[in-house]
Parts: C-alpha cells; structure tokens; sequence
C-alpha cells in the first residue's frame, strides 16, 4: 500500500475517532507494549523433537502441507520470519518436547533445564521471552489418564515430569529476568461412561497438590481446563468446573482455550467472573469449527469479545496472551500471521472502543443510545489505525504479507523434502 494512503487514512481515522473521545496514537502505544505469546508447536504440527511422530493424546492435526519445521534450526527460523513480519512485542510458547535433545532420546521424566540453555540464549539474542508448557501427550505412557492415572507408577512418571518441567520454566523466568508462564495441560478422560469421575478428579487434585507445593519464584504455573478430548469424548477429568474450583482456592492462573467449551458457549463471558477469583488468566486464543478443532484465530466475534471484556474490566494486564492451534493444511507461517494479526486487531478494536461514552449511557439507562453505538463502534476505521501501526514498524501493510509468505515458501520451506 503506498505511505500517502496510508497516512492520509490514520490521519482522517485519527479525526473521526477524536470526535468520540478515542486517542488512537495513546491505542497504539498499549498495543505496542501488550506482549502475544507466540505458540511454537504451529511451525510443525505439534510435532516437537522427541520422536518425530503425530501428535496422540487428545488432540489431532490435519493437513498435509509442504514445508513444515523438522527440526531445531528450521523451527527458529521460521520463528524468527514470523516475528520479522509482525510489529510489537512478543513472546515465544515452548512444549517440553521442543527441546534441544542434540539428538539423543531423553524421556520426559529426564528433563532438565540444560535442553532449554540454548532456546535461553536463542530467545534473548531475539528479543523474546519464553513460556512453557508441560507435554503429556504424545507418549507410550500418556494412554487415557495421566496426572490422575490410579496406577501409581503411571501417576509418578507424570508427576515427575511435571515438576521438572516447573523447574525448567524457573530457570527461563531467572535467565529472562521476567516470569515464565508454564502451563499444564493434561488430556486426561475417557472415550464412554466411566462410574470413577470422582476418584480421578481426586487423584488429579492430589497430583496437583504435589506438583504445586514447590515454591519457584521465576515462573508462574496455570492450568488448562477442556470440555472434551479425541477418543475421549464422554469425561474429562480437568473440566471448567473442576479448574475453575481449584485455581480459585489455591491462588492458580486459569488458562481459558476459547476452543475449550461448548460451541454455542460466550466465551468472553468467563473473563469477569473468573478474574474474581482467579489471580491472572493466560489465554489460549483459537478457534473452534464445531468442536475443538484449532483452526486459526481469526478477527471474529469470539476474539473480539475476549479482549473487549478485558479491556472493560480494566483487567488486561492480569491475562497473559497467548496463541493455540495447529493448521497443518495452508502455508504455516502464514497461520502465525493471520491469527496474531487477528489477535492484535481485536485488541487494538477493544483499545478503540469509546468506552466512557458507553459507560456514560449505560449509567444513565440511556439503553437505545448503547446499543446504537457499540454497533456503530463496530465499522469505525480501525483498518487505518491498524495499517498505520504496521507502517511505523516497516513490517507489511494489510494483504502486502501474501506476497512475503509466497516468497518465503519459494525460497525456505518448499526445499524442505
Ligand atoms: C499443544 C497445546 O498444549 C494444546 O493445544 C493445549 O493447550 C490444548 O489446547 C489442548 O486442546
Ligand atoms: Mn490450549
């Protein structure tokens, strides 16, 4: 797009939004500053470097197109393409099975900091963060229960692994001087009826109970709630209500996966109330088509809403933004662009919205007047905002990234056989 159009348009859009009380340069400055965690796993399809297999356990990656990250250097550099693309701050999300193994097999009940030193310094040389999460899937021993498995040799694997993985996340938190964000997700459940919901969730309690216990003061555990995993679609052990309870009465983040609850479910709708009772949130933000089914996050209502509930409660910087699907049928380094650009446009929509106004309406029961303006509110000239941001950053402006992906692929990842 060339530069005159580009700043007539935020120049015209500056104008329109003033007339509302919207400060569009103050809105870019909090986007600039509000961190996405970047999701590793996109780059291969969840694949990581333990054992070059599918992923299992729950979850299940479609699409077969060419080019994916097959091992370390690749997965950096298509990293380090994704973020030469985006403007504003990031952070990168690792699974314990992305470590650096230099090429030997190390179980995940061996895991140790000393896989991650080199994604330490890779990370601070790229100016990002890390986050991490533990990896119970994908294994001979991740079958249908993990951390709440009744068989105790099973249980104490996963425990094991668990604490290890806290403990690699501690020395990311001290080696970043900033907290790491490690997540616990466990696919836990079964494929029909079970009669024992009580004694696994119990189990899975006590199991966190042990893993929490250890005080680390560089990183910040969250647990993942899910309604439902693949082949396992009657009972989850780690249910809303089951996370909901525990990260309520033990001081624990909640990590809300917008694919992670009934399709007709608002989502967003979760955020004011479980930031009553939960510390911080991290937010795995996806899309769902029907079930789970981490497509790529898109600029639709879901996530729209998301932040804007944030935004309204004045709780954005309580969550931690984070990124969670897995296409694996177009271009992959495309989906990191087309979803964080999503993500930073809701935001940057929410940052927009003339929310005194509203709140000045609402307070004065002037109901018609709300409504006609959140959906007048809704086609404003975000675009132009969002376009310019881009522009400031030297990084592509609007469709212009379509263009650098299909180069990328002619040049990088179409070689890769
Ligand atoms: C790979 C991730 O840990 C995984 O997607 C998890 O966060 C999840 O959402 C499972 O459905
Ligand atoms: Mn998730």
């Amino acid at each position: 797009m060339k530069s005159e159009l580009i700043e007539k348009n935020y120049a015209l859009a500056k104008e329109r939004y003033a007339t509302l009380g919207v400060d569009t340069d103050k809105a870019l400055e909090t986007l600039e500053k509000t961190p996405v965690s970047l999701h590793c796993w996109q780059a291969d399809d969840v694949v990581g470097f333990e054992r070059n297999e599918a992923a299992s356990g729950g979850i299940q990656t479609t699409g077969n197109y060419p080019g994916k990250a097959r091992n370390i250097d690749e997965l950096r550099q298509d990293i380090d393409k994704v973020t030469s693309m985006l403007a504003g701050s990031f952070r990168l999300n690792l699974h314990e099975t992305y470590g650096d193994f230099g090429g030997r097999f190390v179980d995940r009940d061996q895991v140790e900091p000393k896989h991650f030193e080199s994604w330490m310094q890779w990370a601070k040389e790229h100016n990002l963060k890390l986050d991490f999460n533990s990896t119970s899937f994908s294994h001979p021993k991740s079958g249908s229960l993990t951390l709440s498995n009744p068989d105790k040799q099973i249980r104490e694997f996963w425990i094991d692994h668990t604490k290890r993985c806290r403990r690699i996340a501690d020395a990311m938190g001290k080696y970043q001087a900033d907290p790491c964000i490690m997540n616990i997700w466990v696919h836990d459940g079964s494929k029909d009826y079970t009669v024992e919901k009580f004694r696994y969730r119990q189990i899975l309690k006590e199991s966190l109970d042990e893993i929490l216990a250890e005080q680390l003061p560089d990183m910040k555990s969250c647990l993942e709630a899910k309604l439902f995993g693949i082949g396992l679609e009657a009972y989850t052990v780690g249910s809303h209500d089951f996370y909901a309870g525990y990260c309520a009465k033990n001081n624990v983040i909640y990590t809300l996966d917008t694919g992670h609850y009934e399709p007709t479910e608002n989502v967003s709708d979760a955020v004011s109330s479980l930031l009553l009772f939960v510390p911080e949130l991290m937010l795995h933000v996806s899309r769902p088509m029907h079930w789970d089914s981490d497509h790529v996050t898109l600029f639709d209502d879901n996530t729209r809403n998301l932040f804007a509930e944030l935004v309204r409660a004045g709780q954005l910087h309580r969550a931690h933004i984070g990124l969670d699907y897995f296409d694996a049928s177009i271009d992959r380094i495309g989906a990191y662009i087309i979803g964080t650009r999503a993500t930073q446009k809701s935001l940057l929509q929410a940052f927009l919205e003339p929310l005194e106004l509203l709140r000045k309406y609402e307070d004065e029961d002037k109901l018609f007047q709300r409504l006609a303006l959140l959906e007048e509110a809704k086609t404003l000239p975000m675009g132009a905002v969002y376009d310019y941001y881009n522009y400031t950053h030297n990084v592509p402006v609007a469709e212009d990234f379509i263009a650098d992906i299909e180069k990328y692929e002619q040049e990088v990842t179409f070689k890769r056989k």
